[in-house]
């Protein structure tokens, strides 16, 4: 028969109370007890009061998510279990996949919790052109990333000033990236490439095996990063620079680059190992920077500029061209009479590693979603995206403290513009001067159109293209003409 005492008789019920090896599990379970004496005694309590702090928060959640009603203006709300958390661990393992589920579920527009904070995700061009188009008065990037870049990049630097102080400092890194350096650039990155496949020991076995002929494997994403980082310290950087770097900083940039997960940007100073490896790298950084520029002032010389961000962007580029399944063989097909000597010109007319460099870009683009904090409520035009459920067409709108997200990365495989979306095909930036992808790559570049200078020099604003690899608007990249035209070098050199 089953005996029931003060503490244990649910435990008792439900079996030997040695099963229960969870001290919190043990706690609840008196806690829930009523005839329980002395079940409210403190151990249980400091184990207990957290668990029904968490199922109360979880049950109020549930509730609001479910029966609490919306208001018309709210954007559809992914549905989450856990508070908090809300839809992290889905966003983290595939940003790319979680948004086409919800798109599928919810639309163009909805809204998802991600560690507490609330981000409205707008897809497609009109989602795009809404945030990167958006006043960053009403849509800010240095609030939305200041959390994860400081720390990385260091005080007084991108999002760790004002915004028009950031715009100066874009102008005057994009003034040394005139036609006259890239000239000079080319030659030192034929250098830095043909150094490293002739000396590096990655290469030694296919040089053993017969040279140029020689055949073997490398780690595509390793060898890559590393010249990334060899050309643009030689290039950008400086001789000096380049002179006391070697490939181990390959590893030093990947440390601080792993300081950019969902979990630091929402605890930039979080006791996790990452975030260690990221302090760590950037005092390294630092130091050895600290050391150049002191040098260079002796000279009157200026200033350096920071390289996580291209370097991470351009290698992952890279990275994926390269065991994209076709880029081999379509490469040697096609690319064969681009192997002219080099010259920036040259460089400039290589169609079909341009072409590579674009598809794999618009199938892999480093950067699956950008983000900016929303500084005042902001309505969302009917145009842009209604809710027209019982033919009502109501505004949406966002407001002051959440974060929206554009994903250029959606509209760039999106079946409803592109042809075969998820096929590698760099013929479709060759083959159709009337096609989708050359229409999408005018409207972007927009090269006759009207410029806008945000504070960096005129660009155009892009905004509105289906394909925007390098952003668009005020933050739009400028480093894309550069770095497209060192990736096809660095490929056709490999
Ligand atoms: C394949 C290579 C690259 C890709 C795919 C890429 C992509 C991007 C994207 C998507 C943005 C927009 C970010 C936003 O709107 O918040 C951006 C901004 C930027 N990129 Fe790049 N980038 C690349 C290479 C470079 C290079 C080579 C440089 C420097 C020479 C560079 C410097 C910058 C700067 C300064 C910004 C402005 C950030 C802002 O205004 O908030 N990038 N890049």
């Amino acid at each position: 028969m089953v005996r029931l005492n003060n503490n244990l008789h649910l435990i008792y019920i439900l079996g030997s109370p040695r099963r229960y090896k969870s001290q919190s599990a043990l706690a609840m379970l008196q806690l829930f007890s009523p005839l329980a004496k002395d079940a409210w005694s403190t151990p249980a309590l400091i184990f207990a009061l957290p668990v029904l702090g968490i199922a109360s928060a979880t049950v109020l959640d549930y509730l609001r998510q479910l029966v609490a009603p919306k208001r018309s203006t709210q954007p559809p709300e992914v549905f989450h279990w856990l508070p908090m958390i809300g839809s992290a661990i889905e966003y983290g393992n595939d940003p790319l996949s979680f948004f086409t589920g919800c798109r599928s579920k919810y639309g163009d527009i909805f809204t998802f919790v991600l560690l507490g904070k609330r981000i409205t995700v707008t897809l497609g061009p009109k989602g795009n052109n809404f945030v990167l188009g958006g006043k960053s008065i009403a849509f800010n990037a240095e609030d939305a990333s200041t959390s994860f870049t400081t720390p990385v990049f260091g005080k007084d630097v991108i999002y760790d000033v004002p915004n028009e102080k950031f715009m100066e400092q874009k102008r005057f890194v994009k003034g040394g990236l005139t036609m006259d350096n890239l000239r000079a650039y080319v030659g030192m990155i034929e250098d830095e490439v043909l150094n490293y496949i002739n000396v590096d020991s990655t290469f030694q076995h296919s040089r053993s095996q017969g040279g140029e002929k020689g055949c073997g494997t490398f780690d595509v994403v390793k060898v890559l990063q590393e010249i990334t980082i060899l050309t643009a310290a030689r290039t950008l950087q400086g001789k000096e620079v380049r002179a006391n770097m070697d490939k181990t900083f390959a590893q030093l940039y990947n440390d601080l680059d792993g300081g950019s997960t969902p979990i630091v940007w929402m605890f930039p100073n979080a006791p996790l190992e990452r975030v260690r490896k990221r302090d760590r790298a950037q005092k390294k950084m630092s130091e050895f920077y600290i050391i150049i520029i002191k040098k260079r002032r002796e000279k009157w010389d200026n200033g350096f500029e920071d390289d996580v961000s291209r370097q991470h962007t351009s290698s992952t580029t890279s990275s994926w061209a390269f065991p994209d399944a076709a880029f081999p063989s379509f490469t040697l097909r096609h690319a064969n009479g681009e192997m002219h000597p080099l010259t920036y010109e040259s460089l400039r007319s290589l169609p079909v590693l341009d072409a590579v460099i674009r598809e794999t870009l618009r199938m892999h683009p480093p950067i699956h979603g950008i983000m900016r904090h929303v500084r005042e409520d902001v309505a969302v035009p009917t145009s842009v995206f209604a809710d027209t459920t019982n033919n009502l067409s109501t505004h949406y709108v966002i407001p002051k403290g959440h974060y929206v997200l554009a994903s250029p990365a959606i509209s760039q495989v999106d079946e409803a513009i592109w042809r075969h979306a998820d096929k590698w095909d760099p013929l479709r930036w060759l083959s159709d001067p009337e096609g989708v992808a050359e229409k999408a790559y005018k409207t972007y570049l927009n090269e006759d159109g009207e410029k806008i200078d945000y504070g960096f020099g005129a660009v155009s604003k892009g905004t509105e293209s289906p394909y925007q690899p390098f952003g668009a608007g005020r933050h739009r990249c400028i480093g894309e003409h550069v770095r497209v035209g060192l990736l096809c070098w660095a490929h056709r050199e490999m």
